[in-house]
């Protein structure tokens, strides 16, 4: 739990409701959460998500995690304590996002729980949705895609005895227990992957 460490602070409520913002946009702003190992396919599944929600008229914005991690996390590196920043950063502002009545679509590997769970309360408590999407690929498939070559590197340092805490290398991953959404990016193709996420928010698939 993050303290709040400045003192003489007070809420300033506006004079415009997230019902009003809602109505303005048509849509019901919310927070698609991806998470999954590195290669799984987050990004390109949050990408194609945003395109499809355009083309059917919703507003969507995604919050990616390596581009992230060029501004708002650049000081963020990849220990536990970094890892929890940084998803504890980002599930604000997906918060935030969510609040304007925006759908905001997040792709982090997010490898623990407890982290991904406070960004679902965070959620809870202003009564917005949170849909935790697994992206479930096994791990030898991610490894086999490796279109960074991170996993090469990965294994390389944990032969020369010097390990990069690359998760599911090194660095654990912990599995969502009840996720809203699987999906099984290795046996679907991106646009079929979209279209169960369309079907869960009951937008038009087809
Ligand atoms: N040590 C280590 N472990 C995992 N990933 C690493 C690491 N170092 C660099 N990268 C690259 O950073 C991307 C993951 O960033 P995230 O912000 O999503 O990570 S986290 O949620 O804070 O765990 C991840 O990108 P994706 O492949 O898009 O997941 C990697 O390209
Ligand atoms: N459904 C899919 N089937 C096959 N390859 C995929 C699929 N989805 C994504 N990929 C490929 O897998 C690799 C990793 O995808 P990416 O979106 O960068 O994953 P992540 O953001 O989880 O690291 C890319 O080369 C991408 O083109």
């Amino acid at each position: 739990m993050t303290e709040i460490r400045a003192t003489n602070i007070t809420w300033h409520s506006g004079h415009v409701s997230r019902t009003e913002r809602e109505a303005l946009l048509g849509q019901k702003g919310m927070t698609i959460w991806f998470t999954g190992l590195s290669g799984s396919g987050k990004s390109t599944l949050a990408f194609t998500l945003e395109h499809a929600l355009l083309g059917r008229g919703r507003l969507a914005y995604v919050l990616d995690g390596d581009n992230i991690r060029h501004g708002l996390n650049k000081n963020l590196g990849f220990s536990a304590a970094d890892r929890e920043e940084n998803i504890r950063r980002i599930g604000e502002v997906a918060r935030l996002y969510a609040d304007t009545g925006v759908i905001a679509i997040t792709s982090f590997i997010s490898p623990y729980r407890a982290d991904r769970d406070r960004v679902r309360q965070l959620h809870r408590e202003v009564g917005l949705p949170f849909v935790e999407v697994l992206v479930d690929v096994p791990i030898a498939v991610c490894e086999s895609r490796d279109p960074k070559g991170l996993y090469r590197k990965a294994r390389e340092a944990l032969a020369a005895g010097h390990g990069l805490g690359f998760t599911g290398i090194d660095d654990p991953y912990e599995a969502p227990e009840a996720p809203e959404i699987v999906l099984r990016n290795d046996i679907l193709t991106p646009q079929e992957a979209t279209a169960q996420v369309l079907r869960y928010l009951d937008v038009d698939a087809a």
